[in-house]
């Protein structure tokens, strides 16, 4: 892999020192690879926090190391997770997986200027991969259930495709130059993330140029492949602004 820089953890202090993570698995070899790739490269703005939002607690741990155990211990058994982070938080991160023992073997790998930049980066951590299923997930989404995670895999393995989304809860308008107008709802979806693709299929789609409209992945892949929805779950909330945080803290509570 070139132009990209990454490290892998468990580093060599660690057990299971020098396996590469890509050849460490446990996984049936007749069933298709999956790979997930964790985006946590932004500085989270909106949140407004001294560190970045994945790095803030979480009854007792980082939100990035709550997202990264949903993928890590998911029944599936995911080959491999790519984490992307900004480079210069690295160290953060290191630090946080000692400070936390973490033993879930993952790669490390430098975000870019957008969410676009940082899913191509995690995905040329995968390149010498010849097929399999990839799932793109926030890092910021740390509540998401496996059951979430296990159909987006499923319908993608079937279908190439699959994108968590949720109906809407609230009414919603669309602002026009002569004010604004009522959408209906029920042809409406919240989208969110995991989003899972066909390797090849979503390698393909980020060889094109990236374009202002590139809010997510499905919007990148769309005009090569239909998108096929699956059912998400509110709980599976984005962690953007402060009172995020309150209410995630309120569910795991509640789950756990
Ligand atoms: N250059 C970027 C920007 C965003 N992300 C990731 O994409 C996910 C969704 O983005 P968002 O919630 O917008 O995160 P931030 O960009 O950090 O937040 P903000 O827009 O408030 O700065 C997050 O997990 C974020 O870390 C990323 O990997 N690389
Ligand atoms: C990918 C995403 O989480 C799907 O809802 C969302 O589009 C990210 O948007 P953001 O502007 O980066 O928060």
């Amino acid at each position: 892999m070139t132009g990209v820089f990454y490290f892998r953890y468990p580093t060599s202090s660690m057990p299971d020192d020098n396996q590469d993570p890509k050849t460490q698995s446990n996984q049936d070899l007749r069933e298709t690879p999956r790979f997930a790739i964790l985006v946590a490269g932004g500085s989270g703005t909106r949140m407004g926090a001294a560190k970045p939002k994945q790095f803030l607690d979480l009854l007792g741990e980082p939100v990035l190391l709550h997202t990264l155990r949903r993928f890590s211990e998911t029944p599936l058994r995911v080959q491999q997770c790519v984490v992307v982070l900004p480079a210069e938080q690295f160290s953060t991160w290191h630090q946080l997986c000692a400070e936390h023992r973490v033993q879930l073997p993952h790669a490390v790998v430098a975000g870019g200027a957008t969410r676009w930049a940082s899913v191509r980066n995690g995905l040329a951590y995968l390149a010498d991969q010849s097929s399999g299923t990839v799932a793109v997930h926030d890092g910021v989404r740390p509540l998401v259930p496996a059951s979430v995670i296990e159909e987006c895999f499923a319908t993608a393995e079937a279908h190439g495709t699959a994108v968590a989304a949720v109906v809407p809860k609230d009414s919603v308008r669309n602002l026009s130059q002569q004010g604004s107008y009522a959408l209906d709802r029920a042809r409406l979806r919240l989208v969110q993330t995991p989003q899972c693709f066909e390797l090849e299929l979503l390698r393909r789609a980020y060889q094109l140029p990236e374009l202002p409209t590139f809010t997510d992945d499905a919007s990148v892949v769309e005009d090569l492949h239909p998108i096929q929805l699956v059912s998400g779950d509110y709980r599976n909330l984005k962690i953007t602004t402060p009172e995020d945080l309150l209410l995630a803290e309120a569910i795991l509570r509640s789950t756990t």
